[in-house]
């Protein structure tokens, strides 16, 4: 199963080996549990084993292999972040698609070696989502061949960019370029922030840590400021825009083409919400088939937690999104990287395609993630709520996902532009122009749902419900759309007054894609215990997710009442089948103790001795007798006693 999960039988053999080769080195694990730390301790504990991974990641793990490197960093450093997160997620690939060969030449090296630490500097103070709003300029100064980077007003600072408050000496800055007084819009900038030396903030430049957050926190998010800030013009990333020493405008082949970091960490970030979603069931799993409490039958002694159906139904739904995640992801990460190759070599025509995908997936995935991590939080009882289960960190690494890279609901809109694209096709008759993830628009469907109606139809019925809901909730709200801008409401207007049902058609087109990825891996796999376990969980997948969207396919009679109870039948016939499997199928993910950071969660079962080992080792246990006891709550009760 773990080969499954993570691809291959090579690459969960990997897996399982640096593990291995982490339990040994102590150097690389925590000093102490990370609750127990300040947020500079964390942040000076993660630098420390940064630069001992630095030295020795080469006997490690193959440091070219990206998914070698997030499984040594999950390990290692976890996921609250490290001083370089961005570095790896955002800064290299913002070079590497979008800076020359020359310009790669010169930088990358340096970065990959870590002679330099950098970041991507888009978001400001003032806006985020908006980028045609940014208000940071780089203005071209056509006597010394420089840009002028200039911070305008408090909301022009760049705000919230990982690992800029203090790591970083470099970033990529996204600013407005402007050459003889035209706007020319946002384009990438490979900007040095401070001192290689001294590591001091350059001249003209202003700089720090955005403070506390949610969760995260040993990411240094920053703030930073340009006051006529110069950089040469050799400086702007020239892979697909170009600006000549006569200040000439060269246009990339696509408008959106610097735009691509984005879309690599959309394309990326799903695999990793997977895991965050997957390591909080284990927690959650494992925790409930060792707590005993309350009786089923009242002549039985207590039973474990995940005997209720109720504690099924909480946690099992989100195992099989777990696993409909990871493979909807891999599938995803293989168009991305078949997509940034073509686009180095200049072809730009699956660029909309793999955008709408992203942007749909990495919305959907990151509300149901966060979603899944708090009903594990809530199925361990008081304990889910202790530090000591960890959930509560995934959960807020997690939900940052909903916000970053793209605020859902405006992704959702990127996805609806091209389902409305796509649903004008089919209503011009030219349905053949259709794009492959879009085809089952042109498709006319059956009258009605043949769920529970035809003997041994697998899971095809299943798909053909999914689509017709799909279908017939685009055609909707893309009529809405058509029909108020024929009563001559402006375009932006009428998009506005249907952007709800806009993004529900995104939301059901996204989960009809995911249900197919899972369908298709199922379909792959030759091992008939894997097969008949995934298809298990398939089964509670399809049926689960199709009664939470019922309503859908209940209002034009899709469906009847009679396929409802059946579907919901089914779901808890599959509660049950998967109960025997469960701890199994999140143990396969092989996290190790290390990597899950839960007292609650371990391997080991030993949940009460663990649990209160750790409570004594909590700081406030070093003394029977606080100061605060001594300051002000002792004085306050001898006062009261008087
Ligand atoms: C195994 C290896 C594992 C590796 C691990 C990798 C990842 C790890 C996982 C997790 C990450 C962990 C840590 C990272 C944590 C945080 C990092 C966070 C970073 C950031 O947040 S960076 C800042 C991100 N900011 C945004 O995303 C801003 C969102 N806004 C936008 O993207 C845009 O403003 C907009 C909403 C898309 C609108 O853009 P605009 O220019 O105004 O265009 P429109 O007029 O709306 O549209 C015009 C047209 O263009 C199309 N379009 C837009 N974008 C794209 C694109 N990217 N590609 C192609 N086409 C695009 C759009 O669809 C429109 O097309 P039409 O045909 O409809 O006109
Ligand atoms: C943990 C974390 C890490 C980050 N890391 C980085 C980084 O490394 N680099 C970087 O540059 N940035 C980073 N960011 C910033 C992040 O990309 C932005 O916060 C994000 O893009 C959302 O933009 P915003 O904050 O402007 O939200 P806003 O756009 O102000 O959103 C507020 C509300 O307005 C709604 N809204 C906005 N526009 C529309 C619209 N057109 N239609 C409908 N509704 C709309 C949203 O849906 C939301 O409900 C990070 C943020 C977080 C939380």
């Amino acid at each position: 199963m773990a080969a499954q999960i993570w691809g291959s039988e090579k690459r969960a053999r990997r897996r399982r080996e640096i593990s291995a080769k982490i339990a040994q080195m102590p150097e690389l694990h925590d000093s102490k549990p990370l609750p127990f730390m300040t947020r500079e301790e964390k942040i000076m504990e993660s630098a420390r084993k940064l630069t001992i991974l630095t030295e020795k990641m080469g006997q490690i793990i193959d440091p070219t292999d990206p998914a070698e490197l997030y499984h040594l960093n999950n390990e290692v450093l976890g996921l609250e972040g490290n001083p370089m997160a961005l570095h790896g997620v955002m800064f290299i690939p913002a070079l590497s698609a979008q800076a020359s060969d020359e310009q790669q030449a010169k930088w990358l090296p340096r970065a990959l070696r870590r002679e330099i630490i950098g970041t991507y500097a888009q978001t400001e103070l003032g806006h985020g989502t908006n980028l045609q709003n940014l208000e940071t300029t780089a203005t071209y100064d056509l006597a010394t061949q420089e840009f002028v980077l200039h911070t305008p007003q408090i909301t022009a600072l760049k705000w919230w960019p990982g690992n800029l408050g203090k790591s970083s000496n470099y970033a990529v800055v996204v600013a407005h370029m402007i050459i003889k007084a035209k706007n020319y819009g946002p384009h990438p900038f490979m900007v040095q922030l401070r001192d290689e030396k001294t590591h001091e903030p350059l001249p003209g430049i202003t700089i720090g840590d955005i403070g506390p957050k949610m969760a995260y926190n040993i990411v240094d998010n920053g703030f930073l400021g340009f006051n006529k800030y110069r950089i040469p013009r050799t400086n702007l990333l020239m892979r697909h825009t170009k600006v000549e020493a006569d200040g000439t405008y060269i246009k990339p082949p696509h408008a959106k083409i610097n735009y691509s970091a984005m879309v690599h960490v959309r394309a990326y970030m799903l695999t990793g919400q997977a895991i965050m979603l997957a390591s909080a069931l284990n927690i959650a799993t494992r925790y409930s088939s060792v707590r005993r409490q309350g009786q089923i039958d009242k002549s039985q002694p207590e039973v474990k937690v995940l005997e209720y159906q109720t504690q099924q139904h909480r946690l099992f739904p989100s195992i099989a999104r777990a696993y409909a995640f990871q493979f909807a992801g891999a599938e995803t990460v293989k168009l991305y990287e078949h997509v940034l190759k073509e686009m180095k070599s200049g072809n730009v025509s699956l660029m909309a395609d793999l955008h709408a995908l992203t942007s749909g997936l990495k919305s959907v995935v990151t509300y149901q993630t966060g979603e899944g991590i708090e009903q594990a939080r809530m199925a361990c009882g008081g304990h889910g709520y202790s530090m000591a289960s960890y959930i509560s960190e995934i959960y807020g690494v997690a939900i940052g996902g909903c916000t970053y890279e793209g605020e859902n609901m405006v992704m959702l809109l990127q996805l609806a532009r091209y389902l409305v694209k796509s649903a004008a096709l089919v209503k011009s008759g030219q349905s053949s122009k259709l794009g492959p993830l879009v085809a089952y628009l042109g498709v006319k469907s059956e009258p009605t749902s043949l769920i529970d109606r035809i003997p041994n139809s697998g899971f095809t019925e299943y798909v053909k419900t999914f689509q017709h809901v799909s279908k017939r909730q685009t055609l909707k709200a893309a009529d809405m759309f058509f029909g108020l801008m024929e009563k001559g409401e402006k375009r932006e207007i009428a998009w506005n007054k249907c952007s709800v049902e806009l993004n529900r058609a995104s939301r059901l087109h996204t989960r009809l894609f995911i249900v197919e990825a899972f369908v298709r891996r199922v379909n792959e796999i030759a091992d008939i215990r894997i097969k008949e376990a995934l298809t298990d969980l398939l089964h509670l997948h399809v049926n689960y997710e199709l009664l939470d969207i019922a309503s859908y396919a209940l209002e034009d009679g899709f469906l009847s009442a009679s396929q409802l109870d059946y579907i919901r039948d089914q779901v808890y016939l599959y509660l049950g089948k998967i109960r025997p499997n469960a701890v199994s199928l999140l143990d396969s993910w092989e996290f190790s103790d290390i990597e899950l950071r839960s007292v609650l969660g371990r391997r080991d079962g030993n949940v009460y001795e663990n649990l209160f080992k750790w409570a004594k080792s909590s700081p406030l246990n070093k003394t029977d007798v606080l100061s605060s006891v001594t300051q002000y709550l002792k004085p306050m009760m001898e006062k009261a006693r008087l």
